[in-house]
């Protein structure tokens, strides 16, 4: 049996075709919505990732302000960005690029962003929204997890879920998301004593580790669906993910891709959470 394949890139294409309307929805009444994305210091993979997103607010007609600051910028300028742009009425939503470098407090900053501006869903308003059922903004990659899962037609109510990984940004919103739509929920991580013996039972695996190929053929039960969050570089220095692809695509239901999964879906899903910003404050 060989997987079947989740395209991230095709179903963030779908997605991108209906924010484009929603934004000229928007312009038409003369709101441009907008994302400011800060990001501080020279990482060149940051570099990367903010570029595409830029990218991809323009693909959908999103107004988009990239920041970019000096390493050595200071917490209290930084705290002071991220506030003039909490009030400033041409941004509808603000992105901090993580990691930051290390003399920078990153809770400290997330706090500083007005909830209904942190389309990143990494306020604790939001984390608190999502854990309550509430509505607020919810973190992109899970959320992007989730569009797929409801894309494959999957109806979760009552399989196992299995999530590796416990982060604040993937692994726990990605547990609480799950159980919303009725899963049984299990989260792995680093201390677990045996992972292959929960990963075996489960109808579901999230892979979100960082780990490159962590998850093999034989921790995969015939059938299953596998979600996979890595995004690592091989030895070789190829992208690769947590899921050993080639072996366990021979054993797996459905499997996402990386690149070309959950990438473009977290991508795809800021866009959404950007539009719905603006919706929002302008209704
Ligand atoms: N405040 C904040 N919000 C984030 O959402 C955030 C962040 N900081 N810091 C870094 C991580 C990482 N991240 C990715 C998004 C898309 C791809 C993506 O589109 N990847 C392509 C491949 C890209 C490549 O070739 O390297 C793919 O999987 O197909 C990757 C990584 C968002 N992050
Ligand atoms: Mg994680």
């Amino acid at each position: 049996m060989t997987a079947q394949l989740i395209d991230g890139l095709a179903l963030s294409r779908l997605w991108r075709t209906r924010l484009t309307e929603r934004v000229a929805a928007l312009r038409a009444r003369g709101v441009q919505p907008g994302l400011a994305v800060i990001l501080v210091g020279d990482d060149p993979a940051s570099q990367v990732y903010v570029r595409n997103k830029v990218k991809a607010c323009h693909e959908v007609g999103i107004h988009s302000v990239l920041e970019t600051h000096p390493a050595d910028l200071s917490e209290d300028a930084l705290l002071a960005r991220v506030r003039a742009l909490n009030t400033d009425p041409a941004i509808h939503g603000i992105l901090v690029q993580l990691p930051l470098p290390r003399h920078l407090d990153a809770h400290r900053v997330i706090e500083t962003i007005a909830p209904e501006k942190d389309v990143d869903g990494f306020h604790v308003a939001n984390a608190g929204a999502l854990m309550v059922g509430q509505p607020g903004f919810w973190p992109c990659t899970p959320h992007g997890c989730m569009k797929m899962l409801e894309h494959i037609g999957v109806d979760l109510r009552g399989k196992h879920a299995v999530v590796i990984g416990r982060s604040n940004i993937v692994g726990k919103p990605m547990a609480l998301m799950l159980l919303q739509a009725n899963a049984t929920v299990t989260i792995c991580h680093s201390a677990t004593a045996d992972l292959a013996h929960h990963t075996r039972q489960a109808d579901v695996i999230v892979a979100a580790v960082g780990r490159p190929r962590m998850l093999t053929a034989d921790m995969v039960k015939p059938g299953a669906i596998v979600i996979d969050v890595g995004i690592n570089r091989d030895a070789n220095g190829k992208l690769c993910g947590d899921v050993d692809f080639d072996a366990v695509r021979e054993v797996a239901g459905w499997i996402t891709p990386v690149p070309g999964g959950v990438g473009p879906m977290t991508i795809t899903m800021l866009l959404a959470n950007t539009v719905d910003a603006a919706e929002r404050a302008t209704a």
